[in-house]
């Protein structure tokens, strides 16, 4: 970390701008060496980039310097501002990697030493890495709330709640050397241990939604062949995703459209038309249509002769198909016409409830399966530490103490080096 790291923070060029950031102890000393003066901490200077070796002008663009430790990553920070060309970009990095000391940053460097620096803990980072990550509204509001501290700050509370619990209950201990048990201070603990019991068991009761939210939501259509299914893919789609024929069996493997629905993300899956068939290709087709659909938040189970869906898709949203084509529709199906447009309205807002149901709300505060084990594990000791046991209270603290390490665990106060390694690799560079 004695290192100067350089990256360029924005997208790829050619771009409008260009941000380009320089994060070390040699962060002052490149500015200067680029711009030949500094502004004030936080004010924005705009003039000639040049290359320190030869003098020449590179670009001219704003500067900014953050001084550590008030910084995103706790140390002395420059930003350059460029035009957004290719050229201009290689050119300004290439003249900062010829500055003593300074060197291309790794994916998710800036990161990892606002982290090293106490900026960030672990669940903030992962919430980083969600934001940047996110493509819905959904995934986005999560994010946001968890790399603000959301988790971070709930899971401070309950751990102060626990080493307060902790020592009523060390009282207990101590007074019970006297002979003197105040019978009171070990039914506080208990109240304590209770009550934050309830607390991660309600959040955790959010967990599974979090995780959907994040993952984004799988809605499998699935029916007979020539049902109409990858026609309705692709007039979800707004574009031709998948091949439509009037030879049944066309769609063989499953086919995936990735689209925002009530500002949920949600993976549309085109599956094979299910039916018995010979054709290896076709049976192969069938097998992970199925396993899909199975795994699938919700299934649009489509017919043209409202065929009813195996038992495993009982809970489907049944679409009768074609409707242009005459025929009548039962009154729990819904009718559509992919030819004519006629239901498909009906149809997209039906799903939005559905996956607004599903995954809307307020943003959940667990999002990730790690996450989820730390405070699953914290609440099993909770649950043994409200356990009888026979008057031997250091037994109880024992698993108090248990319980807020694993508190520790889901904000990265303790054993957090694998998984942080795990989540930069997930970030890109400049991050
Ligand atoms: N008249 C009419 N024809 C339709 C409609 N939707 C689909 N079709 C036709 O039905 C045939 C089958 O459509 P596909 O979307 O390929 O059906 P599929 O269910 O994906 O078929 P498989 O891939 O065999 O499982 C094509 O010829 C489509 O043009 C509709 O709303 N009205």
């Amino acid at each position: 970390m004695s290192d100067t790291i350089f990256a360029l923070s924005s997208g790829r060029p050619p771009a409008g701008v260009a941000v380009v950031r320089i994060s070390g102890p040699r962060a002052q000393a490149a500015g200067l060496a680029l711009a030949g003066v500094l502004p004030p901490p936080r004010l924005a200077r705009y003039g000639a980039l040049m290359d320190p070796a030869s003098g020449e002008v590179l670009d001219r663009g704003l500067l900014l310097f953050f001084p550590g430790p008030a910084s995103a990553t706790g140390e002395d920070v420059v930003e350059l501002h460029l035009h957004g060309g290719r050229a201009v970009v290689t050119a300004v990095l290439r003249a900062l990697s010829g500055l003593p000391g300074l060197k291309p940053a790794e994916a998710g460097a800036f990161t990892r030493r606002a982290h090293a620096h106490g900026k960030l803990d672990l669940a903030e980072v992962e919430g980083l890495a969600d934001l940047v990550a996110a493509e819905s509204e959904a995934q986005r509001r999560q994010a946001l709330a968890i790399a603000s501290g959301a988790l971070s700050r709930r899971v401070e509370g309950w751990r102060e709640g626990l080493i307060g619990a902790l020592a009523l209950l060390e009282a207990t201990i101590d007074f019970s050397d006297e002979g003197d048990v105040p019978g009171d201070l070990a039914a506080q603990a208990a109240g304590v241990i209770g009550g934050l019991r309830s607390d991660l068991l309600s959040a955790l009761a959010d967990a599974a939604r979090g995780e959907r939210v994040r993952d984004g939501l799988v809605v499998a259509i699935a029916g007979p062949p020539n049902a109409g299914k990858s026609t309705l893919l692709n007039r979800l789609a707004g574009r031709e995703a998948a091949i439509v024929s009037p030879l049944p069996g066309t769609t063989r493997d499953v086919l995936e459209v990735h689209l925002e629905l009530a500002g949920q993300a949600v993976t549309l899956l085109d599956t094979a038309g299910l039916r018995e068939t010979t054709d290896m290709v076709e049976a192969e087709g069938v097998r992970r249509a199925r396993a899909r659909a199975e795994g699938a938040d919700l299934v649009l189970w489509l017919s043209e002769d409202a065929a009813p869906p195996p038992a495993v898709f009982s809970n489907a949203i049944k679409v009768r198909t074609k409707t242009d084509q005459g025929g009548a529709c039962p009154a729990d199906w819904l009718g559509i016409s992919a030819a004519t447009g006629a239901g498909i309205e009906g149809l997209v807002s039906h799903l939005e409830r559905r996956a607004g149901e599903i995954g809307g709300g307020e943003p959940a505060l667990v999002t990730r399966e790690r996450q989820r084990l730390a405070l699953e594990s914290a609440t099993a000791h909770l649950e043994r530490a409200l356990g009888d046991f026979g008057g031997r209270e250091e037994l109880r603290a024992e698993e108090v103490r248990l319980a807020v390490r694993s508190l520790d665990q889901t904000i990265g106060r303790v054993d957090v080096d694998q998984v942080l390694d795990a989540v930069f690799s997930t970030f890109c560079i400049g991050k």
